[in-house]
């Protein structure tokens, strides 16, 4: 009863109080245990837990925790023994579940007491040689200076973060994340931030990063899924990537676009359901296709005004060729009407259907691909060959490098506006209805709450408490962005940015456009088919931005580091690879094993881990390879497979795993700077252990400097 719980308005701030509440318990669960993991003694006398989240005493509204992404929190990070920044000690706090497990300290100053514990093995160490899972967690805890630097870096303008393998690129890019989130709070809860990945299985492995960082709000994507609607679900060969993602490929779906646009010649000749023949002539032609063009609309959502405009035209000519001066003798009312008239026409509407068609991005990008000769009136500016390797032969199903061109076209076509049309009138109604709604609740409250004198007062209207009702739609802004079209962004972070094609960062400044990018990437790791710099890739179309470089590998012990290097030489001499923090204490291991015996080996390879270790197992190797390699592991049960990863040297962009086995290195002769990139990310996702198995002669790149 309305009575018991307080007024009307008070309901739904009851209910927008308790979802609160909901949200902020399950960032607490998400966040598990580990919600506390520092300390600071200052030398100042005072101290500081250093948190996931910022919590405040409710009386004293003393801070409990400090959340790791305010100012306080930075010396945390950043203190050293030669800057301590006003600290005495420092200190790591482990968790198990809810309590405190360990208390790692760290004097920086030289006033610090000196009965403080002794050093423990530092917490990064430990941190860097934990087993994988199938889920990347935060570095909330061990953050180091450099990346801090780049995780607090302004958020106007382009910053790009270039660092080999394991440097921290993914786990800085999502701090960051969460880091802007929580400093242009205001802003970026409205616009929200896109978080783009290589592909689907990379999305899933960085997954958990921002739910335990207490944030939930960001959108993560990767190419395969940017458009809404559209999912991409192969990749396309080096070349033809290569000819898809040039910029010049917006002026080639612009011009496919164009010739949708009133596509025939003059005269023009429609004879209607009437029998009466219409005949319009060029320059009307003309001047309707300049007239359509000035509205500066997309193409289908211009469609409405073409409709219009062309009815009264037909009608203008009717009119005029029934013996009268439409100038002088017609009303434009009587026009306007004759052409209303004329919408039940249905020669008319196929008519316009052939003019101005509505087109679907999906249905004009296909039929540019699978048309020849449609290809070459659209694309001049390309040669026979790039040509050639754009036209699709089969009922193949998109690939990522289709994306950008589709959202290239759905960006000039818009969106078919008849369903919103019909959409915007079901809500007309529906807010009818809600009114109607709000209006009976305020009625059955004033029954019940008159006073004595008859009159009422609820302060509020019934427009108000619907409106109220409306905004307590719980949608967040990141599932608004997802379904919204043409929805841009405060700021947009991409890892292996160096894949990106430049179409694709086309596709992306389309949803940022004040150009608030964070890029991460290894230009030595990507799989474009020629060399790439972030120069070219980037200043087209960023005009400037900002580098910072990260050094240090958390992942690959420098046993593998040294091995990889070798590749990188072979890449590009000039480039040095980053340092190790740590070594595993064993070689990789190469060994030459028959083709046929090759499903064996990884069998008996995959047990033996699964028997030994808890981490995580992958084999890499040539996409033509792994059907088969695949079924070496048949039979084995669910929860052992989970554990055990499957792919080829592009799908393990961004992965990591305890132990890799990385098969036929040398599988394709015929090898170029792409293959040995490829390469390079194969050897170096390995935390633990490395085997290269092999019955095909090594590629150069491995035995050269040896
Ligand atoms: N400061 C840190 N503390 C603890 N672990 C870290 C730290 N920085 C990075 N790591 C760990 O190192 C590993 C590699 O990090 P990440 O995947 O972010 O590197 P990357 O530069 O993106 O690598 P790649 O280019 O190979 O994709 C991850 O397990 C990550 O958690």
């Amino acid at each position: 009863m309305l009575r018991e719980t307080g007024d009307a308005v008070e309901l739904w701030d009851r209910d927008a109080r308790a979802d609160h509440h909901r949200k902020q318990l399950s960032r607490f669960e998400n966040a598990g245990g580990g919600l506390l993991f520092g300390h600071l003694d200052m030398a100042d006398g005072s101290e500081w837990f250093i948190g996931r989240m910022g919590l405040f005493d409710p009386e004293s509204r003393d801070p409990l925790l400090v959340d790791w992404r305010a100012p306080l929190s930075r010396s945390f990070y950043t203190a050293t023994p030669l800057h301590p920044d006003g600290v005495d000690v420092r200190s790591t706090v482990g968790t198990r579940g809810w309590r405190v497990s360990s208390v790692v300290p760290e004097e920086l100053s030289l006033t610090a007491s000196r009965d403080a514990a002794p050093m423990g093995p530092s917490a990064l160490m430990a941190a860097v040689s934990q087993h994988r899972t199938d889920r990347m967690t935060d570095i909330v805890a061990t953050i180091q200076g450099e990346q801090d630097r780049i995780i607090r870096a302004e958020l106007r303008g382009a910053l790009v973060v270039q660092g080999g393998p394991g440097t921290g690129k993914t786990a800085v890019a999502l701090h960051r994340a969460a880091y802007v989130l929580y400093e242009h709070r205001d802003r970026l809860s409205r616009e929200g931030v896109l978080i783009v990945g290589p592909n689907p299985d990379f999305l899933r492995y960085i997954s958990e990063v921002l739910p335990s960082l207490g944030e939930d709000s960001v959108v993560l994507t990767s190419l395969h899924t940017l458009l809404p609607g559209v999912v991409a679900h192969r990749e396309d060969e080096r070349d033809v990537a290569e000819v898809k993602g040039r910029l010049d490929l917006a002026k080639v779906v612009e011009n496919a676009v164009r010739r949708r646009e009133i596509p025939v010649r003059a005269p023009y000749v429609i004879t209607l359901e009437s029998d009466q023949t219409v005949r319009i002539d060029g320059r009307d032609l003309a001047a309707l296709r300049t007239r359509m063009r000035r509205t500066r609309k997309s193409h289908n959502e211009s469609r409405p005004t073409f409709e219009r405009v062309f009815r009264e035209l037909v009608a203008r000519q009717l009119l005029s060729t029934a013996g009268r001066s439409v100038e002088v003798d017609v009303d434009p009312e009587d026009i306007a009407d004759f052409a209303d008239e004329l919408a039940l026409d249905d020669r008319l509407a196929a008519a316009i259907d052939e003019l101005w068609p509505i087109v679907s991005p999906e249905d004009l990008v296909d039929e540019l691909l699978r048309d020849p000769k449609l290809l070459a009136a659209c694309a001049p500016m390309l040669d026979d060959a790039d040509r050639a390797l754009l036209v699709r032969t089969s009922e193949e199903g998109w690939s990522v490098s289709d994306i950008p061109l589709l959202d290239e076209a759905a960006a000039l076509l818009g969106e078919d506006p008849r369903p919103a049309m019909r959409a915007r009138a079901r809500e007309r109604a529906e807010r009818e209805r809600e009114l109607e709604y709000a209006q009976g609740v305020l009625d059955l409250y004033t029954d019940t709450t008159t006073d004595d004198d008859g009159s009422e007062d609820t302060g509020v209207s019934a427009e108000q408490l619907a409106a109220r009702q409306r905004f307590d739609d719980r949608s967040t802004v990141a599932e608004r962005a997802e379904s919204e079209s043409g929805w841009t962004y405060g700021h947009v972070i991409v890892d292996e940015a160096q894949e990106l094609t430049p179409l694709a960062l086309r596709a992306l400044v389309r949803r940022c456009p004040s150009r608030s990018f964070t890029l991460v990437g290894d230009i030595n790791q990507s799989s474009a088919a020629h060399g790439s710099d972030w120069d070219t890739l980037l200043r087209p179309q960023l005009r400037s931005y900002r580098r910072e470089d990260l050094t240090v590998n958390y992942r690959t012990p420098s046993e593998v580091m040294d091995l990889a290097a070798r590749v990188l030489a072979h890449i590009d001499p000039r480039q040095s690879a980053p340092t190790s923090i740590r070594s595993a204490g064993e070689e990789p291991e190469i060994r030459r094993v028959g083709y046929d015996a090759m499903g064996e080996e990884i069998r008996v390879r995959a047990d033996r881990f699964l028997e030994g270790s808890e981490g995580t197992f992958a084999v890499i190797a040539d996409a033509e390879l792994l059907p088969r390699l695949r079924s070496a592991i048949d039979g084995m049960g669910e929860s052992d497979r989970k554990r055990l990863w499957f792919g080829s040297p592009r799908d393990a962009k961004g992965l990591e795993f305890d132990e890799v086995v990385l098969v036929e290195p040398g599988w394709r002769s015929e090898r170029g700077v792409a293959e040995s990139r490829e390469l390079y990310v194969a050897l170096t996702r390995a935390t633990q252990r490395l085997a290269i198995l092999h019955s095909t002669p090594l590629p150069t790149e491995l035995t050269s400097g040896a």
